[in-house]
């Protein structure tokens, strides 16, 4: 794979940080060493001694003096070492990726952590995206990373897709515009990247099927695109076994993934990772470095404690539990809506993630009915507009979620939602 094509010019111009370089130099050296180097401030003047952190489990994870003053102190850009090498290890069981044993020009499977995967949509976007890009997605799409490739300037296209994701034939009739022998060529316009949410999309809940993800891949190979896995609700699939992922079957080192722990340990811990070819993932760690230098050093120490007394069995038994919270709450979700929305509209059920994407039956935009009537009638929803490429395309779809609601509030938000339908209609 030639990397150096994908990036924009920003990102081929970020250079390592001379004082990070000291910083992670120091960390590694014997203690011994005598650095006057780092600018670093001195952790005796921090005012926090201590943390105990009190489990569900009845386990405690602890931070006495000398941990306290490491977790509030700067640390490597790409992560802490024993989260990373937990992360890798994780990796590697669940997904077995070929590019494990790549040399690093090749596309050696690398990861960095990320103040969730926000940050690193974000970042990995920003390395790859001139204006004026052709970008292939399929839309409906998550709204946060439509809020990053908007301003980026770049064309968004949309790639049909259905409850089981992105349709393979659709994607190979967009990329007959071009000529697959032509892509490398530095006039060529033809996509180089392809987004997609492949477990529990969001807004939809779709997830897609292995044999279109075989696909996928195959076309992006024939193009020579990279493909961005964006894959937080990968622990929230309901059924097994659990798809296998486009990390799993990457033989040219051109997936990159994102995963995040919002879903499954905590949404405000703000802990993601960029899961990719070690050249492209060096890129992001560069802008990290000048951008947060680093996720919060506390936050990635308390996570890993709990990683390591759990173990890998003991990570997945607790995704066991909250899969089984999920699939109650999406299984209360479809009752409810089988009992009051079954002559207003019309919905797929979703094996992963948080959400159901509701069809309207008679109604060609959903905007004013959600921003206004909805609100009267004390039930809120996002309307479907906000996750189309062109947010004032009529949408006659709602995203509901069904994370945060009990089953009985979910019932009474569905009956609101039922007589507002009526009432419109
Ligand atoms: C497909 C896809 N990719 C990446 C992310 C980012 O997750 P991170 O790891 O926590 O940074 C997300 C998070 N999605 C949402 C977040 C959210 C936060 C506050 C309020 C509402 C929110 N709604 O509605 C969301 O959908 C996502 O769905």
């Amino acid at each position: 794979m030639n990397y150096a094509r994908f990036l924009t010019a920003v990102s081929a111009a970020r250079k390592p940080s001379p004082i990070r370089m000291l910083t992670e130099l120091q960390q590694r050296s014997p203690p011994s060493l005598i650095s006057l180097a780092g600018g670093a401030p001195n952790p005796n003047t921090f005012p926090f001694q201590s943390a105990s952190i009190k489990l569900k489990n009845g386990q405690t994870l602890t931070f006495d003096d000398v941990a306290m003053k490491r977790a509030l102190q700067y640390s490597a850009s790409n992560g802490i070492p024993e989260l990373l090498t937990w992360m890798k290890n994780l990796q590697k069981d669940l997904h077995d990726p070929p590019t494990a044993g790549y040399a690093p020009e090749n596309g050696q499977m690398d990861m960095c952590v990320t103040t969730g995967s926000q940050e690193g949509l974000c970042k990995v976007f920003e390395m790859l995206v001139n204006p004026g890009d052709n970008i292939l997605l399929d839309a409906p799409t998550y709204s946060g990373t439509l809020a990053v490739l908007q301003p980026l300037g770049c064309n968004l296209i949309n790639v049909p897709s259905d409850q089981h994701g992105m349709i393979p034939a659709a994607l190979k009739e967009v990329l007959s515009r071009w000529d697959p022998s032509e892509v490398n060529k530095p006039s060529s316009t033809a996509p180089k990247i392809l987004y997609t949410i492949p477990n529990g999309g969001n807004p939809t809940g779709a997830s897609m099927t292995a044999q279109r993800k075989q696909e996928v891949y195959e076309l992006a190979r024939q193009y020579d695109m990279l493909i961005i896995e964006d894959d937080p609700y990968f622990f929230l699939q309901f059924d097994k076994p659990w798809a296998p992922t486009f990390l799993s079957m990457d033989v040219d080192g051109r997936i990159i993934r994102t995963d995040s722990f919002s879903k499954i340990l905590s949404s405000g811990l703000r802990i993601g990772f960029v899961t990719g070819p070690k050249p492209l993932v060096d890129r992001v760690v560069l802008h990290i470095q000048a951008s947060t230098m680093h996720t919060s050093t506390f936050t990635q120490l308390m996570v890993s404690q709990l990683l390591h007394s759990w173990g890998q069995e003991g990570f997945i038994q607790h995704i066991e539990g909250v899969i089984e919270f999920y699939r109650k709450q999406r299984d209360a979700m479809i009752t409810s809506a089988d009992k009051w929305l079954k002559d207003v509209a019309e919905w797929h059920t979703p094996s992963a993630g948080m959400f159901l994407w509701i069809k309207l039956k008679g109604i060609a935009d959903t905007q004013q009915l959600i921003m206004k009537k909805a609100l009267e009638k004390e039930v809120l929803l996002v309307p479907g507009g906000v996750f189309m490429i062109n947010s004032s395309d009529p949408c006659p779809y709602v995203r509901a979620a069904f994370s945060l609601s009990t089953p009985e509030q979910i019932d009474e938000a569905f009956r609101r939602l039922s007589s507002l339908i009526k009432e419109a209609l």
